[in-house]
């Protein structure tokens, strides 16, 4: 009978993963070192990536915010310098001077204040001091000088012709004979009317009326007088 075969002997150990130790290095001290090594070298790696994808302001963001940019300090020498980005500007730019006004802009000398008008003397008939309508619209900032002054000379050349004084009043109504003015203790002071609407039948006289009455100087009858063709025997007197 044949004897039974040996058992294969046991397989030899599998070779340590690790690289043998070089001579002279001891067993423990080659791993620390390794893996300092590779940290260091993956840090460096991260950093350079980082700053070729453009991180390097990222990474200077906490020094700048602490720290003027002039007054940075250089990095120490054993970093890399970080990369200078092409078309990014060396040096942060200068912060920008106030603009200046109009005027500086084209040379011209800058206008003093202005002062408000003499009241009665802008020719617009109203108060012009402080807070009057004109002054408001000589202060609107976004008219130039040269806009302003050409509308204020052809507002105070087209105001006169439309604007009407109590004293010119007094002087038409005593040349129309209209100044005669009857006081009444029922109604008051009773005038002949300064003006007529005069039209046909259905032709839009009451509108017109309505229309004019809106005027805060204008004062009408309530109704129509019918005075030219139905209550002319009455008189003047009855018609003021
Ligand atoms: N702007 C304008 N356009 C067209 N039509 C207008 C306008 N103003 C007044 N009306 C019409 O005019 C009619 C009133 O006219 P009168 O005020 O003259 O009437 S009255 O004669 O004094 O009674 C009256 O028409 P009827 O409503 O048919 O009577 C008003 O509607």
């Amino acid at each position: 009978m044949a004897p039974w075969p040996a058992p294969p002997p046991p397989p030899p150990p599998p070779p340590s993963l690790a690289a043998p130790p070089p001579p002279g290095v001891s067993a423990k001290g080659p791993p620390a070192r390794k893996l300092l090594f590779m940290c260091t070298l993956s840090l460096s790696v991260t950093y350079l990536c980082y700053s070729l994808l453009g991180g390097s302001g990222s990474l200077q963001f906490p020094l700048a915010l602490q720290e003027p940019p002039g007054a940075a300090e250089p990095p120490p020498p054993s970093l890399p310098p970080p990369p200078v980005r092409l078309g990014a500007p060396s040096q942060p730019p200068a912060p920008r001077p106030p603009p200046p006004p109009d005027n500086a802009s084209r040379g011209e000398p800058p206008e003093p204040p202005r002062q408000p008008a003499a009241p009665g003397a802008d020719g617009w008939g109203l108060a012009s001091g402080s807070g009057g309508a004109r002054d408001a619209w000589l202060r609107t900032p976004l008219t130039p000088g040269e806009m302003v002054t050409a509308q204020s000379a052809l507002l105070e050349r087209e105001v006169p012709e439309s604007s009407t004084t109590d004293e010119e009043l007094a002087g038409r109504r005593a040349a129309n004979g209209s100044g005669n003015a009857v006081s009444t203790p029922d109604y008051g002071e009773k005038k002949l009317p300064q003006a007529l609407i005069i039209g046909v039948k259905k032709g839009g006289t009451r509108a017109l009326l309505e229309a004019i009455r809106v005027h805060p100087d204008v004062r009408a009858v309530g109704v129509e007088p019918h005075f030219f063709d139905r209550n002319y025997e009455k008189g003047l007197e009855w018609y003021r």
